[in-house]
C-alpha cells in the first residue's frame, strides 16, 4: 500500500514515521540527541549532527519494511518551533542553532520594543515577543557576533534547514514562520514593516507557503544518503504543535491538546487570529489555512522529568520512576515542584524563573519528588487551561499528546487537574502524523485535510476519567502552586 511519510523533528530526538492512508504507522525510524548549554542561560544545538539524526533515522524507518522507499507518495514535515537557523552565501551553516529554550535575548526583545511599542508590535504580531524566537536570537547575534552576522544570506527554522538537505529548496511554511517574532499573524505574510524598522534586510527570509505546498522533490543526493527514492514529493510541513493539531484531527475548534514533549503546550484551533489581549499565551497560524491556534506554552515540560530521571535520580526509564510516583496520594502530601528549571513562557514570561521544590518534610521520599515533579508539570498547564477559560474558549474533548501522553499518571493528573476526561490517539506520534497528512493533501492523494483526518486519525477507546477525591484536592493545592512564583520572583 502507498504510504506518506512525516519526520519530526523533536528537540531530543528526530522520528521518520511511514504511515499508510488509514494512518497506521508501518515503519518508523529514531535517533535521540541533546540540547548543548555553552552557558547557562543559553541552548543551541548543532544542525548538522540533526541532519545525520535524521539520515539516521530515515535509514532505520527504510530497513524495517523492503520496498518501502518506493511507495512513499511524498514527505512531510513538523519541527521544534522558533529557533534560529543561519547559512551563508554558499547555503552553509554559520554557527549553531540558537533554540526555542535559549534565554540569552531578553535585552534585544527591550531594544525592539524601544523602537516599535510593545502594544503595536502585539496588534501586528498577536504574541508577546519572547526569548529564543528567531528574531531577538538573531539580533542577539547581529550585538553579539557581527563577524557571523555580516555572513548571513538567509535564515531558517529548524525543520527548514532538514528539508533543505532532502530537497535542496530554501522556505518556510505560515505555522512555522508564524513563531519567529517577525510575522503578520493576520496577513499570514512576513512583516515586511516591523523588519524594515529593526533594520533586517527582507532577503534574508525564505519564502513562506501554506504547510501543504510542494517544497520540491527528494534530490539525488539525497537519495543516495538516506535510501529515499530521487523524486519523491516534498511538502512544506510545519511547526510541531501545529502538525500535532492536524494529527489530532483539530482542524476545528473543539478539541483541545494537552502536549508534554520536551516542552508542555496546551492548544486549540480557532477560526480567529483571536489573541489574549494581555499576551499571556501564544497565537500561532495553523497548519490549515484560514485557521489559527491559540497555545499556552511551558518551557520545563517533560524536560523536568527527564532532568530528574537522568541528573537527579539516575533511573534507566519513564516507567520504572513513574509506577513509584503512582503509590503516592494525590497531592505529593504537601510537596509542590515549580517547574521553571528553564524560565517560563505562560503566562509569566519570564526566563529568569527558576524551579522550586516546597514543603518537603523528613517523610517525603523519593517516589514523592517524582509525583509532585510530575504534578508541578501538569499544574503549569493548568494555568494555561484557565487563561483559555477565561477566554471563552471550551474543549469537547481534551487529547493528551506528546511523549507524556505514554504515561498512565501523566493522563490521569491530566483529567484530576483539568476536570475532564482526557482522551489519545491510538498512535503516539502525531506530530509526525499531522507531517505526513500535509504530505498527503500536498500531493493530491486526499482533496483537503478534511478528507485526511477523516481516514487517518483515530482515537483509543481508552479514556481516563477524573477521579473525584482527586480534583477537589488538586484545586486546593493549585491555590499554592500559583502562590510559589509570585513569592519567589524576586528571588529569582
Ligand atoms: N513512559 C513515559 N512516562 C512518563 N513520561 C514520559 C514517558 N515517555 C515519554 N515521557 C515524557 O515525554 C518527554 C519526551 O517527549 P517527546 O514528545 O518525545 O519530546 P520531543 O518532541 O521534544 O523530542 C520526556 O522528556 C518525558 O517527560
Ligand atoms: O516553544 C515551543 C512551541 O512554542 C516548543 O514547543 C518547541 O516547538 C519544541 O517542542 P518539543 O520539542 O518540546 O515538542
Amino acid at each position: 500500500m502507498e504510504c506518506f511519510v512525516g519526520i519530526d523533528l523533536g528537540t531530543s530526538s528526530v522520528r521518520a514515521i511511514a504511515v499508510n492512508p488509514k494512518g497506521r504507522t508501518v515503519a518508523a525510524g529514531q535517533c535521540e540527541y541533546d540540547i548543548l548549554k555553552p552557558a547557562l542561560n543559553q541552548a543551541e544545538q548543532d544542525m548538522e549532527k540533526l541532519w545525520q539524526a535524521a539520515v539516521l533515522a530515515i535509514r532505520q524507518m527504510l530497513s524495517a519494511d523492503k520496498g518501502l522507499a518506493d511507495r512513499i507518495r511524498g514527505i512531510g514535515f513538523s519541527g521544534q518551533m522558533h529557533g534560529l537557523v543561519m547559512l551563508d552565501a554558499e547555503a552553509r551553516l554559520i554557527r549553531n542553532a540558537i533554540i526555542w529554550a535559549d534565554q540569552r535575548s531578553g535585552p534585544q526583545i527591550e531594544k525592539i520594543y524601544r523602537v516599535i511599542p510593545r502594544e503595536q508590535f502585539g496588534e501586528i504580531y498577536c504574541n508577546k515577543l519572547s526569548t529564543g524566537f528567531l528574531l531577538p536570537s538573531l539580533l542577539w547575534v547581529r550585538e553579539h557576533e557581527p563577524q557571523n552576522y555580516e555572513k548571513v544570506r538567509k535564515v531558517l527554522l529548524p525543520k527548514d534547514y532538514i528539508r533543505y538537505r532532502i530537497c535542496g529548496e530554501l522556505g518556510t511554511d505560515a505555522s512555522d514562520a508564524s513563531g519567529t517574532g517577525m510575522w503578520d499573524m493576520k496577513r499570514r505574510d512576513w512583516a515586511y514593516g516591523l523588519l524594515e524598522k529593526l533594520d533586517i534586510l527582507r532577503d534574508m527570509m525564505t519564502v513562506s507557503r501554506e504547510s501543504y505546498g510542494q517544497a520540491g522533490v527528494v534530490t539525488k543526493e539525497c537519495a543516495r544518503e538516506t535510501g529515499l527514492r530521487a523524486g519523491t514529493f516534498v511538502a512544506y510541513g510545519g511547526g510541531d504543535s501545529l502538525m500535532m493539531e492536524l494529527g489530532n484531527g483539530m482542524i476545528r475548534s473543539g478539541r483541545m491538546a494537552s502536549t508534554i514533549g520536551t516542552a508542555c503546550h496546551l492548544t486549540c484551533a480557532l477560526e480567529k487570529p483571536l489573541y489574549d489581549t494581555k499576551l499571556r499565551t501564544n497565537t500561532w497560524c495553523h497548519g490549515e489555512e484560514g485557521l489559527w491556534s491559540i497555545m499556552g506554552a511551558h518551557l520545563s515540560g517533560g524536560v523536568a522529568l527527564k532532568w530528574l530521571k537522568n541528573q537527579i535520580l539516575g533511573f534507566k526509564d519513564f516507567n520504572t520512576m513513574t509506577e513509584e510516583a503512582e503509590a503516592v496520594p494525590a497531592g505529593s502530601e504537601g510537596m509542590l515542584f515549580l517547574p521553571y528549571l528553564n524560565g517560563e513562557r505562560t503566562p509569566h514570561n519570564d526566563p529568569d524563573a527558576r524551579a522550586v521544590y516546597l514543603g518537603m518534610t523528613l517523610k517525603h521520599t523519593r517516589a514523592h519528588m517524582i509525583r509532585s515533579t510530575m504534578e508541578g508539570i501538569v499544574y503549569s498547564m493548568k494555568e494555561s487551561y484557565a487563561i483559555f477559560q477565561s477566554l471563552g474558549i471550551r474543549a469537547q474533548r481534551m487529547i493528551a499528546a506528546g511523549g507524556g501522553a505514554n504515561s498512565r499518571l501523566f493522563c490521569q493528573l491530566q483529567a484530576d487537574m483539568y476536570q475532564c476526561p482526557i482522551y489519545r490517539n491510538q498512535g503516539n506520534e502525531q506530530a509526525g502524523l499531522g507531517a505526513a497528512m500535509t504530505a498527503a493533501v500536498g500531493c493530491g492523494y486526499f482533496r483537503n485535510y478534511e478528507e485526511a483526518c477523516e481516514s487517518m486519525v483515530h482515537l483509543s477507546s481508552q479514556v481516563t476519567e477524573p477521579i473525584s477525591a482527586n480534583v477537589k484536592r488538586y484545586e486546593e493545592e493549585f491555590l499554592r502552586f500559583k502562590e510559589i512564583y509570585h513569592s519567589n520572583k524576586r528571588l529569582f
